[in-house]
C-alpha cells in the first residue's frame, strides 16, 4: 500500500516512524557546494527529506533553488559535499546499478536515428535484456503511453507531447521503482501539458511507482502530486513539505475546487515568504 506521510525533520530530530509503506528516499542534512571558477555556488543546504514508495512528490521553486540538482543527487548524478542520502536503503550508486531509476528529462532525448521502439529500447540493450523481453516491455509501455501505433515511427515524425510520452515509455520499459522527471512538460503548450499530467496520473495509479517530478507550475503540482516540497534560493533549501489533502484519483475538473485553490493558495504563500516564482 502507499504510504501516507513524508516528513521533515530538523536536524537533531530522529527521522518520524512511517504509517506504511517502505521508506524510498531519505535525505538527512544534505549539502551540494559546486566549486566553480567564479567561487563556490551553494546549490543545496542541509536538505532532510523522507519520500515514502507510491508517493507523487514534487519540487517546487524558483530558478536555481536546486531542484535538478537534488534529482541528479537521487539519481546519482551529482554526489553531496556532506550529509546522506539512502535510496531503498542503499547508495544511489547501487541503487542506479540495480536499474532502480527511470529518468525523463525536459528534452525528449530520443535518438533522431532510432524508432521509437528502438529508442525505448536501448536502456533494455545496454542492460543485455533478451529480445523477447524487449519486445513484451516496448509493446507493454508503448499501449500504456498512448502509442502503440507509432513503433516504427521516427521521433521527428511525432508531436513534442507524443515525444515526451515516447521518453516516459522508455523510462517505464525497465520498470523502475523511481521515475524521476525533471520539468517534463515544461517545453509543452498547455492543452498537451494538461492531458499528459491525466496521462501521467494514470501511469502513476496503473504502476504504483514513485515519482519524483521537478515543476515551475503551481497548478500543475497541485493537480500530480501528494507531497509538494517547496525550496528556496541561496542556497537551495526545503522551505516546507506541505502533503495534499487532495484525492489520489483526480480529474482536470478537480482545479476548480475549493480544496485545489486553497492548496495553490498555500503553495503560494509558502513560496513568497522567501522569493518571488519565476
Ligand atoms: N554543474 C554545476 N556547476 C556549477 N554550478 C551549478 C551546476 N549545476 C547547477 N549549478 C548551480 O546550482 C544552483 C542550482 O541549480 P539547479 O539547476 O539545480 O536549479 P533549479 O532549481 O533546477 O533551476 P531551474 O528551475 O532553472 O532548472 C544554480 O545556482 C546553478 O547555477
Amino acid at each position: 500500500m502507499y504510504a501516507e506521510k513524508i516528513e521533515m525533520h530538523n536536524h537533531n530530530e530522529a527521522p518520524m516512524e512511517t504509517k506504511s509503506g517502505r521508506l524510498m528516499i531519505g535525505v538527512k542534512n544534505l549539502s551540494l557546494i559546486f566549486q566553480t571558477n567564479d567561487g563556490p555556488v551553494n546549490a543545496l543546504s542541509d536538505i532532510n527529506l523522507d519520500i515514502h514508495e507510491g508517493d507523487f512528490v514534487s519540487f517546487i521553486g524558483p530558478s536555481g533553488c536546486g531542484k535538478t540538482t537534488l534529482l541528479r543527487v537521487i539519481a546519482d548524478l551529482e554526489h553531496p559535499t556532506s550529509g546522506t542520502i539512502e535510496v531503498d536503503g542503499t547508495s544511489p550508486e547501487d541503487a542506479r546499478l540495480n536499474r532502480m531509476y527511470g529518468y525523463v528529462f525536459q528534452a525528449p532525448a530520443l535518438f533522431p536515428w532510432r524508432t521509437i521502439a528502438d529508442n525505448c529500447a536501448l536502456p533494455m540493450e545496454i542492460s543485455a535484456q533478451p529480445k523477447a523481453r524487449q519486445q513484451k516491455q516496448i509493446d507493454k509501455y508503448l499501449q500504456m503511453v498512448g502509442l502503440q501505433n507509432f513503433h516504427k515511427k521516427y521521433p521527428w515524425q511525432l508531436s513534442g507531447g507524443m515525444q515526451q510520452r515516447a521518453s516516459i515509455a522508455r523510462a517505464l520499459c525497465i520498470e523502475p521503482e523511481l521515475l524521476l522527471m525533471d520539468e517534463p512538460f515544461g517545453a509543452l503548450d498547455e492543452i498537451t501539458r494538461d492531458h499528459l499530467n491525466m496521462e501521467l496520473l494514470r501511469i502513476w495509479q496503473e504502476t504504483r511507482k514513485t515519482v519524483v517530478f521537478v515543476t515551475h507550475s503551481i497548478p500543475e503540482a497541485v493537480l500530480l502530486s501528494t507531497h509538494i516540497v517547496v525550496m528556496s534560493p541561496r542556497p537551495g533549501r526545503v522551505t516546507k513539505v506541505i502533503e495534499s489533502p487532495l484525492p489520489r484519483e483526480k480529474s482536470l475538473q478537480l482545479r476548480d475546487s475549493d480544496d485545489f485553490h486553497a492548496l495553490a493558495a498555500e503553495i503560494r504563500a509558502v513560496l513568497a515568504t522567501d522569493h518571488q516564482i519565476d
